[in-house]
């Protein structure tokens, strides 16, 4: 029972409580992180590690009138729990609960939404600045975490901020972590500065150790103090951040109540940018999230006393394929190269790297420098397979125009977590590429039907010698039959899984399933279908797409994505272009943010289920359902595995 944490019902409440109390507060928000995230899930480890430093700056600034800007967010279940939402916190990450990201229509505390990395110190210094056209007086802190100093938009800000005189204190969170090591030479700066000794907490600690020196103290310093860049460079840890114009306070123990409120204390009291550069240890106070902080970084559901994560059965999921894949073709060319931007276990590429070390590449939480490296690699005639999440891929929208498609560079971009994520919601979900990617001119882009037609895929755009999108989802397989030899596709073309004359519906990726599977519940009512699995978005079957069209009054199309410049909007361009006289109708997401949530009840609420798309057709041809026609209708064989229910087969 959380005695001390159920006192606090707004973090003012925090100056009520002895220093017992809060100590014993951080064994309580660590004994509710541990429960609530064993069966809901969630970024355990970056929490366990932030609890001091949560408590000790909601007990320094004041918010929501003092500010306090979450890098990604991830880390914020403690500010949550500090800032009035213990009651719902067991609804932590699940469908219509609490996010598991910083949400400014939770709470006045939530002063700014994040998810993608890198973007805390250029929204503080948006709100330094508009504090201070408002004449307002309020505190601004950004906490940042080592890996995601390591983005671009982190750099850029740094670069503004430590120019400019407004008060901006940005917090690092240092724990040598990103998701997996931390990657890059700030890294290695910041180990140097963790591990080396001679680095004093601040300078006035240095100041007093120079000036104790017996009878000739004083005069060093002086002297010293002539040479200020000796000074810096000796002893003053953070000399990067001083000469870019920060007061450079610690490093300091990121689990020391006192030490953490009195420096920053003292960094509220200094005028222009401030950097804290504060030590802690991911998965702090949780022996099995410290002995492995990256399975705990993001974890699935696990068992309390051990520590093991509840496995899931059955297929393997498609990163598991692409992973298996990349290691095939690293073993029958040495062009191959693996590229992240910090997630080789998230995407898959951690076999690729142990195996391949010199082929691969991670570059931090780098989108944008991924994908332009990549185009020099591909033109080097090198083979780079970029592999980055779909809402991560974002940030890297002008370096595949520019760097990657406008000079053909064949470089191939592994779409992981494209569609719907499930909890990690909106900000995370992968459901605009279609749309960023099928204008881009020379981009193929394609998207597998199940895991098998993934391994292929993947093989086929290694052959393509131009560049290459495959999107594929977050989870697991159809557990479809592996074929043992990979083979090319052909190239641009789609394929028939079953024909009939009443309703043609094309569907992409993920969707084909439900689109046969809805076939088959409206040929139980007579209506027989003809089902297309696109696989290429771009370019389009145009072929097949009109032979088809042209002959069946009614297309239905249906995706994972937004249905703005999605698949179906090239379905209805080519239709429309070509003047073909019939009804389109398209299913995929709305123009709305989709929450966070599990995945049934997302794609439930949405419509991108066999059910739907069924009852959505029947409404479309507005056909009088009749008795099921006795034919030969050829069920697809991806479909060999569900049980066919309506015409009693097993
Ligand atoms: C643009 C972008 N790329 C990648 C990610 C995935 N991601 C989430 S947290 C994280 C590591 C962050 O490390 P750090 O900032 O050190 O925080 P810690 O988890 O160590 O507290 C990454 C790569 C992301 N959220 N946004
Ligand atoms: C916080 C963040 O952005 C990542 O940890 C992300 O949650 C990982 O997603 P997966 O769990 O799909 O790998
Ligand atoms: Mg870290």
């Amino acid at each position: 029972m959380a005695q001390v944490l159920s006192k606090i019902k707004e973090p003012q409440d925090l100056q009520q409580l002895s220093e017992a109390e809060l100590e014993q507060i951080c064994q309580e928000v660590r004994d509710v992180l541990i429960q609530t995230i064993a069966t809901n899930g969630g970024h355990l480890a970056p929490n366990l590690g932030i609890v001091e430093l949560t408590l000790a700056l909601h007990l320094v600034f004041r918010t929501p009138d003092d500010k306090i800007v979450w890098d990604v967010g991830h880390q914020s279940y403690v500010h949550k729990l500090l800032t009035g939402r213990q009651e719902e916190f067991k609804t932590l990450r699940t469908y219509q609960g609490l996010a598991g990201f910083p949400k400014r229509s939770e709470s006045p505390h939530d002063c700014i939404n994040t998810g993608h990395s890198s973007t805390s110190i250029s929204a503080a210094l948006g709100l330094a600045f508009a504090r201070d056209l408002k004449r307002k007086d309020n505190a601004v802190v950004a906490v940042i975490g080592d890996g995601a100093l390591t983005g671009g938009m982190a750099l850029e800000a740094l670069n503004h901020a430590g120019n400019e005189s407004t008060d901006l204190i940005v917090v690092l969170n240092d724990n040598e972590k990103s998701i997996a090591d931390n990657v890059g030479a700030i890294s290695t700066y910041l180990t140097r500065m963790r591990t080396d000794p001679r680095y004093f907490r601040n300078k006035e600690e240095m100041e007093d150790m120079v000036k104790k020196i017996p009878s000739i103290g004083p005069q060093v310093f002086k002297i010293l103090e002539k040479v200020k860049e000796g000074v810096k460079h000796l002893m003053v840890p953070g000399v990067l951040f001083e000469e870019l114009g920060y007061s450079y306070l610690g490093p300091i123990d990121g689990h020391n109540l006192t030490e953490l409120r009195n420096v920053l204390n003292n960094a509220r009291q200094l005028k222009g940018p401030v950097l804290v550069h504060v030590l802690t240890k991911k998965g702090c106070g949780y022996g099995p999230a410290e002995q492995n902080p990256g399975l705990f970084h993001g974890v699935g559901p696990f068992d309390v006393k051990t520590g093991k994560v509840h496995k899931t059965e059955g297929p393997k999921t498609y990163t598991q394929i692409f992973s298996d894949t990349m290691m095939q073709l690293a073993r029958q060319d040495e062009r191959v190269l693996g590229i992240t931007a910090a997630m080789p276990d998230g995407t898959g590429l951690a076999p690729f790297a142990r195996a391949f070390p010199a082929r691969f590449y991670d570059v931090g939480i780098a989108e944008q420098h991924a994908v332009c490296m990549a185009s020099a690699l591909a033109l080097e005639g090198l083979k780079p397979v970029v592999a980055i999440y779909s809402s991560f891929l974002q940030r890297a929208y002008d370096q595949i125009f520019h760097d990657v498609c406008l000079q053909k560079a064949p470089v191939v971009f592994a779409i992981d977590r494209a569609g719907l994520v499930g909890e990690d919601g909106e900000t995370h979900h992968g459901v605009y590429d279609i749309s960023y990617l099928r204008h881009i001119p020379g981009l193929t882009v394609m998207s597998p039907k199940d895991e098998n037609e993934l391994q292929h895929m993947l093989y086929s755009a290694y052959k393509l010698n131009s560049p290459v999108a495959i999107r594929y989802p977050r989870g697991q397989g159809l557990g479809v039959p592996l074929d043992q030899v990979l083979q090319e596709l052909p190239y641009g073309q789609g394929e028939v899984l079953q024909e009939g004359q009443d309703l043609l519906i094309i569907a992409i990726g993920t969707m084909v399933q439900p689109a046969v599977e809805a076939a088959q519940l409206l040929a139980g009512k007579g209506i027989e279908v003809t089902v297309i699995n696109g696989r290429y978005i771009k370019p389009l079957d145009s072929d097949l797409i009109l032979s088809k069209a042209r002959s069946i009054s009614h297309v239905l199309t249906v995706e994972e994505n937004v249905l703005d410049g999605g698949f179906g909007s090239a379905v209805q361009e080519l239709l429309q272009d070509q003047q073909v006289e019939c009804k389109v109708r398209r299913i995929g997401i709305p123009d709305s943010y989709v929450q966070h949530g599990a995945l049934s009840m997302l794609k439930k609420d949405l419509g991108l289920t066999a059910e739907n798309i069924a009852a959505v057709a029947e409404g479309f041809i507005g056909k009088q359902s009749q008795p099921p026609r006795r034919g030969n209708l050829k069920i697809a064989p991806i479909m060999s595995n569900v049980k066919l229910a309506f015409r009693g087969e097993k």
